[in-house]
């Protein structure tokens, strides 16, 4: 896939760029950032923008120096490349050719060169070029020279592009789109009307094989793990010394005992994770976000279609999405992963597909024993990937229309609630759409009830290959000892099967928020977490969790930056033994 992003200068189209790149990269160290701007000493204007740029982008990704057509032709498949850009690339070129008093077409040699190994470059390729030719006309020949060129060069990289966006004032505007995967008019953002909904599968449906068929138009063999990707090693807790230390440093601080409430739990949690107290702040915070189909969503059961779960997945790509913008906000870096999308997506995302939609879960299997098995080891593979890269916290989110319906069903089955008690509006079903959703709800439970003491089994019953990854994801992180901030109904329903899956995991999580769906209440009672917030957010993508974060890291620098009462000189009069015994107290087990 070839991306062109063009804009005006600080238009944004930069940060999109590594957006786009930072949204679909599959594994760590796998970015090149090709850096065309020369380095000029005298220049300290240009200097320090090099620096910035640099310093927004991860300490992972390589850079890269020199000819970058030579690079690009060098490239392997599985690589992504960054080129930034191509402004500064024509003017290397025009000086090197000292072309600046030429006529025009004077590097033709050059330009063909570099659209050559653009057209034929096998990796995954997103290049930035300035969009000079909207402004005034230059009022030097050298200035004309320039525009005029890299228009030419422009239209031509648009041509070898398999997708071009305009950026203005930080907006992505499409100009060429590769596929279908553009935002249709059915991304609504208002609940669908009722007569749009398909008509309910009649609940006497007779079984049929689970509608799951491999990734991808081009033939790829279906992904394939052992029993092993079950089998999770036992969790270690936290570290309970270091938690200690946290809760005698929190009385040591200057405020009256106790008085910064959850935010002190909080930050003994987070130091007890780290093993260090004080504890530091996230240094790569990061949100991926599991999205995949389900067949039940043919039920009638959600407000909108199915295939706005790929439509989405693109929306998040492009950097379009709730997720992403309070991402920004709450300085987290995001992932999007196609698990089970039904649709094609951008092949940067798929990487760890398992299957195409999941099954419906009120008459069949949401899954294979194998892709059981597959997805669960996707989740790990990706929590892997990110703690190699350097996450120090993980958010998991999800995209995926009809999912609060296998979600609910987990949740009810492993509570042992009624249908009606834990059945929500999802993404705003009206009330015969909540009916056939309940309907759909009591089917899935009779399946599922055979089950449930088994998780592996309930999973495949009972939930979708996205929401198995999430479980894989949720207990690897455990694993790997990195604590994880939990979003909504859908991540917690995947939280309650990677607690089953690798007992004491949960030990590893906090709850973001508490959704407006009734099941995620039990859900979290289940687990014993208390949600940081409550907005009545019902959105998902990791939005209520990421809204969590500041929070999380106001927790850590009240802990680790506040004065004592010794260091600041203030009086410890009134600090009673009374208090501190209070503040001291373990926490009421809800974090
Ligand atoms: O996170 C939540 O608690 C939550 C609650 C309701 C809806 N959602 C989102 O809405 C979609 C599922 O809703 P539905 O009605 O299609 O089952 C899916 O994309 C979720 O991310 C998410
Ligand atoms: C537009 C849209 C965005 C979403 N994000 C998460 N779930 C979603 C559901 C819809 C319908």
């Amino acid at each position: 896939m070839r991306t062109l992003i063009l804009g005006g200068a600080r238009s944004g189209k930069s940060a999109y760029a590594e957006n786009l790149v930072t949204a679909g990269v599959s594994g760590p160290g796998a970015v090149d950032y090709v850096a065309t701007g020369r380095h000029d000493p005298d220049d300290t204007d240009w200097e320090s923008r090099i620096d910035r740029h640099r310093a927004r982008r991860p300490a992972d990704w390589t850079t890269v120096e020199g000819d970058a057509a030579e690079h690009l032709r060098g490239l392997d498949d599985g690589r992504t490349v960054l080129v930034d850009d191509l402004g500064t690339w024509l003017t290397a070129q025009i000086d090197d050719a000292q072309a600046w008093d030429l006529p025009r077409g004077s590097i033709a040699d050059r330009v063909d060169d570099l659209v050559d190994a653009i057209t034929r470059c096998r990796g995954t390729l997103v290049v930035v070029s300035p969009e000079t030719g909207l402004g005034v006309i230059p009022e030097t020949a050298a200035g004309r020279l320039f525009r005029d060129e890299l228009g030419a060069l422009n239209a031509r990289v648009a041509e070898a592009c398999d997708e071009v966006a305009l950026v203005v004032a930080g907006l992505p505007t499409t100009l060429k789109s590769a596929s279908s995967a553009a935002i249709s008019p059915a991304v609504r953002t208002e609940p669908a009307a009722p007569q749009s909904i398909p008509a309910p599968v009649a609940a006497a449906a007779p079984a049929a094989a689970p509608t799951t068929v491999v990734a991808g138009t081009e033939a790829r063999p279906e992904p394939t793990a052992g029993p092993e990707a079950a089998e999770f090693p036992s969790i270690t807790p936290p570290d309970a010394a270091v938690a200690a230390q946290a809760r005698d440093r929190q009385l040591l601080l200057t405020k009256p005992a106790g008085s910064l409430g959850r935010l002190e739990d909080l930050s003994v949690w987070v130091a007890s994770c780290q093993s260090a107290c004080p504890p530091h702040d996230f240094t790569r915070a990061r949100v991926v976000v599991f999205a995949g189909d389900h067949g039940v969503a043919r039920a009638g059961v959600s407000a909108y279609p199915s295939e706005v779960t790929g439509q989405m997945v693109a929306n998040i790509v492009s950097g379009g999405a709730a997720v992403n913008t309070i991402a920004a906000v709450s300085g987290a870096g995001v992932r999007v992963e196609d698990i089970s999308v039904e649709t094609d997506t951008a092949p940067q995302v798929r990487s760890h597909k398992v299957c195409r939609s999941s099954g419906s879960i009120d008459r069949e299997d949401a899954m294979t024993a194998e892709q059981t098995l597959a997805a669960i080891a996707a989740g790990r593979a990706i929590a892997d990937e990110e703690v190699d890269a350097g996450a120090d916290l993980l958010i998991a989110g999800e995209m995926g229309i009809g999912n609060t319906t296998p979600a609910t069903v987990l949740i009810a089955a492993l509570t042992g609630t009624e249908p009606v008690a834990a059945v929500g509006r999802g993404t705003g079903v009206d009330d015969a759409g909540w009916m056939r959703k309940t309907a759909a709800i009591r089917d899935a439970l009779r399946r599922a009830r055979p089950v449930l003491g088994d998780p592996l089994a309930l999973l495949r019953t009972s939930s979708g290959a996205d929401l198995a990854a999430m479980a894989g994801f949720l207990a690897q992180a455990a694993v790997r000892r990195t604590p994880v901030v939990l979003d909504g109904v859908v991540v917690t329903a995947s939280a309650l099967l990677a607690e089953a899956l690798a007992p004491g995991a949960g030990a590893w999580w906090v709850a973001g928020h508490r959704s407006t769906e009734p099941a995620h209440i039990m859900a979290l009672q289940r687990l014993q977490l208390e949600p940081i917030i409550e907005m009545d957010m019902r959105l998902g993508e990791g939005s209520g969790a990421l809204l969590a974060l500041p929070v999380l890291r106001s927790a850590i620098v009240t802990l680790a930056h506040m004065a004592t009462f010794e260091s600041a000189g203030v009086s410890t009069e009134g600090n009673t033994d009374a208090t501190r015994s209070q503040a001291t107290a373990e926490p009421a087990g809800d974090r």
